[in-house]
């Protein structure tokens, strides 16, 4: 269960969101929706622990979220705007790296985003789109209860979103917990609405 309580997040001397609050529990979904600035990616990057709240709390089964920052981090994917990738670094290499630190079979995650034909190639010469699936593709290594993906969709093209569907609902139906940011539809039926 991820609660966030009275949260409050200020951005360059700006207050951005206060008063938030909202629970989700093992399995539900919320996409997180705005105008742009409303704070989305602001309150993804609190819930992740990057950014600090002014005011509030984050609690996770029904502790203190930050106690314990190197087990939030374990439990949490976050994707950001960010791809994160190495480009140097071929996909299938990419992903063994982070298969190195939180485990998981690179073979399934390649194929889960249908990038078994681009395994081998730098991830500095994939496309946008191609680059936003390896990102993606992270999420069907190992499991991690919580997923907090900023615009996940951003640059993907209409087959690609729809392979997203299976990975959201398998993460779901293991108990997991997503929360998206994005302008565009989702694949997450009976997603909740957060507006901010
Ligand atoms: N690194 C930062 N330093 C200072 N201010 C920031 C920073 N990142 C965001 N902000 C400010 O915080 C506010 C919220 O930005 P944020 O990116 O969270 O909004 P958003 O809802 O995700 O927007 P969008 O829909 O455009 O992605 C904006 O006014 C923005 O200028």
């Amino acid at each position: 269960m991820l609660q966030a309580e009275d949260l409050a997040c200020w951005r360059a001397e700006r207050l951005v969101f206060a008063g938030l609050g909202f629970a989700l529990a093992p399995g539900e979904a919320a996409l997180l929706t705005g105008a742009n600035g409303a704070g989305k990616s602001s309150l993804l990057r609190v819930l992740a622990g990057l950014v600090p709240p002014a005011e509030g709390r984050v609690l996770w089964q029904g502790e203190d979220a930050f106690a314990d920052r190197s087990a939030h981090g374990a439990r949490l994917r976050y994707l950001g705007h960010q791809d994160a990738l190495k480009p140097s670094l071929s996909a299938r290499e990419n992903l063994a790296l982070f298969a190195r630190l939180h485990g998981g079979d690179v073979g399934t995650a390649l194929a889960a985003l249908n990038l078994a034909p681009l395994a081998e190639l730098p991830a500095r010469v994939l496309s946008s789109g191609q680059k936003r699936r390896l990102a993606l593709a992270r999420l069907a290594l190992a499991h991690a209860p919580l997923w907090l993906l900023d615009e996940p969709t951003v640059g993907l093209d209409a087959d690609s979103v729809a392979l997203l569907g299976p990975l959201l609902a398998a993460h779901r139906a293991r108990g997991g917990i997503v929360l998206a940011a994005t302008h565009l539809p989702l694949p997450l039926p009976d997603a909740r609405e957060i507006r901010l």
